[in-house]
């Protein structure tokens, strides 16, 4: 798997923020559309387009267009909810479909809930987005899930992820045949004893959305 840090003084100043205890919701959610869209512009360097011609004002012009089928961005709710304006700020033609999956506290196994895809995905470029890659289980689950029905190019946006996740989903992807990339803002230190990334942000679903 290819993985890009982005190493980006804005990525980096908007990231302090949002880790920031003393950020409101409000302030959270912003922030990480504006962090996601920075990511975007990174993680969409393979998107597929297809060369054509237009005129201009003055004379002919070749230039490319966003290939068909259309990218499909896969928001992983709840948290990734909060990353899907951002994305498609910058790829407004794209696709969306939804995964809904949670994590049981205790222990730290992702249960899928909720799925609204095409059935089928072949030949589709997906774009995962989940802020925070802990673990590893939940970007795994999902990754397979979309690989599974067909798509054939995957590249996952998180904010955060803590080694031990990276570590885990690669060697839980190892097998995969189709090219998957991850786009990051950070890497942390490590995962504490809740399986929560250290230093982090806290619990991105509720920091965007409230406690439940
Ligand atoms: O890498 P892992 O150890 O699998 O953990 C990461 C997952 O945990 C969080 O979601 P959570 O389960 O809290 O659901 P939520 O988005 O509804 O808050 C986060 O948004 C990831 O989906
Ligand atoms: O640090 C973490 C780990 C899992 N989920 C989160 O929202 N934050
Ligand atoms: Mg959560």
């Amino acid at each position: 798997m290819e993985i890009t840090v982005i190493d980006h003084p804005l990525v980096a100043h908007k990231l302090t923020v949002l880790r920031d205890v003393e950020t409101d919701s409000p302030t959270f959610r912003r922030l990480t559309e504006e962090l996601v869209t920075l990511l975007a512009y990174e993680a969409t360097r393979e998107v597929r387009v297809n060369p054509v011609s237009v005129t201009t004002p003055v004379a002919p012009a070749q230039g490319v267009r966003l290939a068909a089928p259309k990218p499909l961005v896969v928001p992983i709710l709840r948290a990734g909810l909060g990353m899907l304006e951002g994305m498609v700020r910058l790829v407004p033609t794209a696709e969306v479909g939804f995964v809904g999956m949670v994590r049981n506290e205790e222990t730290l196994e992702p249960s899928t809930y909720a799925e609204r895809l095409p059935d089928d995905l072949h030949g589709r470029q997906c774009y995962v987005l989940d802020p925070m890659l802990a673990t590893g289980g939940t970007l795994a689950a999902a990754v397979r899930f979309l690989v599974n029905r067909g798509a054939d190019h995957i590249t996952c946006i998180c904010l955060l992820a803590a080694p031990e996740g990276i570590e885990r989903l690669t060697s839980l992807l190892d097998d995969l045949k189709v090219p998957c990339t991850l786009v990051l803002a950070g890497v942390d230190d490590r995962l504490n004893e809740k399986g929560y990334i250290v230093p982090g942000l806290g619990d991105a679903g509720d920091r965007l959305y409230g406690v439940v």
